[in-house]
């Protein structure tokens, strides 16, 4: 475990997992990446947790995936690229089976992969006005290894408005797409959490997690063909040039120059 992530459990078993990375928003690089999954793994495990929420430090849940770590990948070989793809579907995975209910505490911008966290939250509240967006097309990329859970939240007809359009949204937006159950204000917002908390800690832990499993099934079973779809999407985009204008303008604080096929990778 590195320095990415923070985990306090408090005496009645609520555990808050918080992204700690303030200085870039809580991108996701690699070391991130892993101590998700493994903090996923070993909450889930253990008796002593009954609830997990799950917060970003600073002005931003969470920015997405660390582009600098993406960057890397568009040079490393192709076995890493499909492997470092992998590890975030895995993180996702891991977050989506925990078998603890898992509560969003959204205090600022989300964007690309930290609309993803959201979506494997049980439910996730957020601060009214905050900013989000699946804005993944901008930087030539596309919400690919978080497709599933986003798509499985909002429905086809929505992804298709927000996943092609790569448009900021607001929070109350976001309620009514089915990412938050509800906004507040920030000063309420713990106060949300913590009424959100209370009917957890009084149900049978076993009834929980089979519930959550069950719930998992029966909405949007996801299946390795489809994990490996979206992974594979993703690694394409790392290996096309759009990405790489795209990634290289978000780096050089610039606005992306697009080929004008309209067809380019
Ligand atoms: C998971 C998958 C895909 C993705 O998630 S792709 C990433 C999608 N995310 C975004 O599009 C957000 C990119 N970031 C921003 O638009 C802005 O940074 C911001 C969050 C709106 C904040 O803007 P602000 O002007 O307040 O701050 P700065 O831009 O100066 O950022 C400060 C600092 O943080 C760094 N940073 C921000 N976001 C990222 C990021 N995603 N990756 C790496 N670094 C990031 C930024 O570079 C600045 O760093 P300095 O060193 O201080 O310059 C794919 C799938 O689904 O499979």
């Amino acid at each position: 475990m590195t320095e990415t992530i923070r985990i306090e459990v408090d005496a009645r078993g609520v555990a808050t997992l918080t992204l700690a990375r303030p200085d870039k928003h809580n991108a996701m690089n690699a070391a991130m990446i892993a101590d998700l999954t493994e903090a996923a793994v070993r909450l889930g495990r253990d008796p002593a947790v009954r609830v997990v929420v799950l917060t970003g430090e600073g002005r931003s849940f969470c920015a997405g995936g660390d582009l600098g770590w993406m960057k890397d990948q568009m040079q490393a070989d192709a076995e890493t690229r499909a492997r470092e793809a992998r590890s975030l579907a895995e993180m996702l995975g891991a977050l989506d089976r925990m078998p603890k209910p898992l509560i969003g505490r959204v205090q600022g911008q989300s964007f690309g992969g930290g609309v993803g966290l959201m979506s494997v939250c049980d439910v996730a509240i957020g601060v009214a006005g905050a900013k989000m967006g699946l804005t993944e097309v901008r930087l030539g990329l596309i919400p690919a290894t978080i497709g599933p859970y986003v798509v499985a939240r909002m429905g086809a007809a929505n992804a298709r408005r927000v996943f092609f359009s790569g448009r900021v949204f607001a929070a109350e937006e976001a309620v009514a797409l089915g990412l938050l159950a509800h906004t507040v204000s920030a000063d309420d917002l713990d106060a949300a959490i913590e009424a959100e908390i209370a009917p957890y800690l009084s149900a049978a832990p076993g009834a929980v997690a089979a519930g959550k499993a069950l719930v998992a099934d029966l909405a949007a079973p996801l299946d390795e063909a489809q994990v490996s779809l979206s992974i594979d999407a993703l690694v394409a985009r790392w290996e096309g040039d759009e990405a790489a204008e795209g990634i290289g303008a978000f780096f050089d604080k610039r606005k992306a120059r697009w080929a004008e096929s309209g067809a380019g990778g």
